[in-house]
């Protein structure tokens, strides 16, 4: 397995057992959308997969390497994640923030080469914030300091790339461009994971979903195989229509039970 492989990972907050052997699968070229109710772990799973918690059983591998046995730098030039709200500290620019993430790649103490502030610039530039570089973080918006976030990620040059919920903060038109953006950086070969609450989204951008429910994946497929009238309503409690073909898409008829 080249790309991101999860095994029957679990993991504890505070006393309470939240993951109960989390599997699932993305290769290089793939996105695959983590959905599931609130509270279902979908962050928990993907903060694991970055060891900003520790898994207390099961395996996260990248290209074969288990994530718990890298160095902090070399995780980082592995594992790019996009957390659900990005920090920012003041007094800083759209293009200092983003060029932390070449630190694991030259350290901390070493400044950028040429090649590091080319690299910058480009992740900017993909990310639709070259105009914005000189400015400072706080004076963002959400959306924008979702991007910021993003290029800071883009510019650690990982393998694997984990969003926690990125259209959050997006107007209508920005989710789309976000998501045109995941779609080029798979087609790129990198392996995403995305954690997302908006299915029709999903499905028509993901190439698989994982589902959890109460702490485990409990199905894995192709969106409009994975969606089916079962799991929309007893886990989601929705009434939905999932088309596939080459537009996939998905309609909201209402509530499971209304
Ligand atoms: N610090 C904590 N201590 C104990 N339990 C926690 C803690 N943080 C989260 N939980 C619980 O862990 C479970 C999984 O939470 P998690 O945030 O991973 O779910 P989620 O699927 O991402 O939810 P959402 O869609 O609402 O963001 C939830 O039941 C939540 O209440």
């Amino acid at each position: 397995m080249t790309g991101l492989g999860v095994q029957g990972l679990r993991a504890q907050l505070g006393s309470r057992d939240v993951l109960h052997g989390v599997d699932f699968a993305v290769r290089p070229g793939e996105m695959l959308g983590l959905v599931g109710p609130n509270g279902s772990g979908k962050t928990t799973a993907l903060r694991c997969c970055y060891r900003a918690v520790s898994a207390t059983a099961g395996a996260v591998v990248v290209g074969g390497v288990n994530v718990a046995d890298l160095a902090r730098r070399q995780l980082a030039r592995t594992v790019g994640a996009v957390p659900q709200e990005p920090q920012s500290s003041a007094g800083v620019t759209v293009r200092a923030s983003v060029s932390l993430g070449r630190i694991p790649h030259h350290g901390w103490f070493e400044r950028d080469s040429a090649a590091d502030r080319e690299i910058v610039e480009r992740c900017l530039q993909q990310v639709g914030l070259a105009e914005l570089a000189g400015r400072d973080v706080q004076a963002l918006s959400g959306g924008e300091r979702q991007r910021v976030a993003i290029a800071r990620a883009l510019t650690q040059q990982p393998r694997v790339l984990l969003l926690d919920e990125p259209t959050n903060h997006l107007d209508l038109r920005h989710q789309l461009i976000l998501m045109e953006l995941l779609r080029d950086l798979a087609a790129g070969g990198l392996a995403l994971v995305v954690t997302m609450h908006d299915l029709r989204l999903a499905v028509q951008y993901c190439d698989t979903l994982a589902v959890m429910q109460h702490g485990r994946v409990i199905t894995a497929g192709p969106p409009p195989d994975v969606l089916d009238d079962t799991v929309l309503g007893e886990v989601f409690g929705i009434r939905a229509v999932v088309r596939s073909g080459p537009r996939r898409s998905m309609d909201i008829l209402g509530l499971a039970d209304g």
